[in-house]
């Protein structure tokens, strides 16, 4: 049977005035098969209290942003969230406490605020991960893939490239891919990253994981990873050319989540890609 308008998934925006916010309200509003039900703002934003169409320079929408994500939330299906790690925990704890589907975007999470989120997935479900596109999600497959498949002859770098208003790094993607390498080689990623090279560093250690932030300009998010031996290179290379890429798979978890167990989930069970 065809949903009707109020039967949609409701969802919330968080950080609305964002890159990424206003990028997800569009997408939300542009799907038949979604409702924008609320935007959310921190506390001191200049765009609380004006109607969300109005404030991103269109016509009005009839949706107030706010920073009451309480109410916001209380009257959702799905929260969409990618602001700040110290929003994203307050926002798990929210989602948890009213049965609301959680995808998080956010990135720069430290290991507490992972416990944090992880605590909140006991009672909700809970889809994070630090690139929602299809094209970086294969990528990992294939960058575990090919790590099973080189030894420690060859290097393994990670290079990522932002626009110059990115506040962390290395990028949620560079972690995913080097996860994904470290995976394959049977590693702990902990025990073999090098997240910054700068002096005398002495000489490279084998199987160990590099990773190199550029920031520039706009630079949407490009991630390569190199495998690189004395003799031949391989490299795999992901450039997003636009910020669709990310809401699409936000809004594709946003849905896959409606009635789905608590628990933390990520993009490949979205995509169905997990094997
Ligand atoms: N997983 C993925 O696929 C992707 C992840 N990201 C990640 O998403 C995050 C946001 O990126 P981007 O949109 O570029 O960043 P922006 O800085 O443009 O947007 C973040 C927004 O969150 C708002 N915010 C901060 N704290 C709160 C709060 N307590 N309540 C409500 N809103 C809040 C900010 O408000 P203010 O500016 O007023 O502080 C801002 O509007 C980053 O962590 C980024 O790495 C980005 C793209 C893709
Ligand atoms: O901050 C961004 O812009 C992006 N962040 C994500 C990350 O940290 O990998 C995803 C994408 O690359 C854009």
């Amino acid at each position: 049977m065809a949903e009707t308008g109020s039967q949609l998934p409701g969802i919330v925006v968080t950080g609305a005035s964002g890159r990424m916010g206003q990028m997800l309200a569009r997408s939300v509003l542009d799907n038949p098969a979604t409702r924008l039900v609320g935007a959310v703002e921190r506390s001191g934003s200049d765009w609380i209290g004006r109607d969300l169409g109005a404030a991103m320079g269109g016509s009005a929408l009839g949706i107030t942003v706010t920073d009451d994500a309480e109410a916001a939330f209380a009257g959702a299906d799905a929260a969409i969230d990618f602001t700040a790690p110290a929003a994203t925990v307050d926002f798990a704890d929210l989602a948890a406490r009213h049965g609301l589907v959680h995808v998080i975007g956010t990135t720069g999470l430290a290991p507490e605020d992972i416990a944090r989120i992880a605590t909140a997935a006991k009672q909700t479900a809970i889809i994070r991960a630090g690139n929602m596109s299809l094209g970086v999600n294969l990528l990992t497959q294939l960058t575990r893939k090919v790590a099973q498949a080189l030894d420690e002859d060859f290097d393994i770098e990670i290079v990522e490239y932002h626009h110059n208003r990115k506040v962390d790094a290395p990028s949620g993607t560079a972690l995913m891919l080097g996860e994904a390498a470290a995976e394959g080689r049977e590693v702990s990623l902990e025990g073999v990253a090098d997240r910054g090279r700068d002096g005398i560093t002495g000489a490279r250690e084998r199987g160990h994981i590099g990773f190199a932030a550029i920031r520039g300009g706009g630079i949407i998010g490009e991630h390569d990873v190199l495998f690189a031996s004395q003799s031949e290179r391989i490299i795999l290379r992901h450039v997003a050319e636009d910020r669709t890429v990310f809401a699409k798979g936000a809004l594709k978890a946003a849905l896959w989540g409606q009635g789905k167990a608590p628990g933390e989930y990520d993009m490949l069970d979205v995509l169905g890609l997990n094997d």
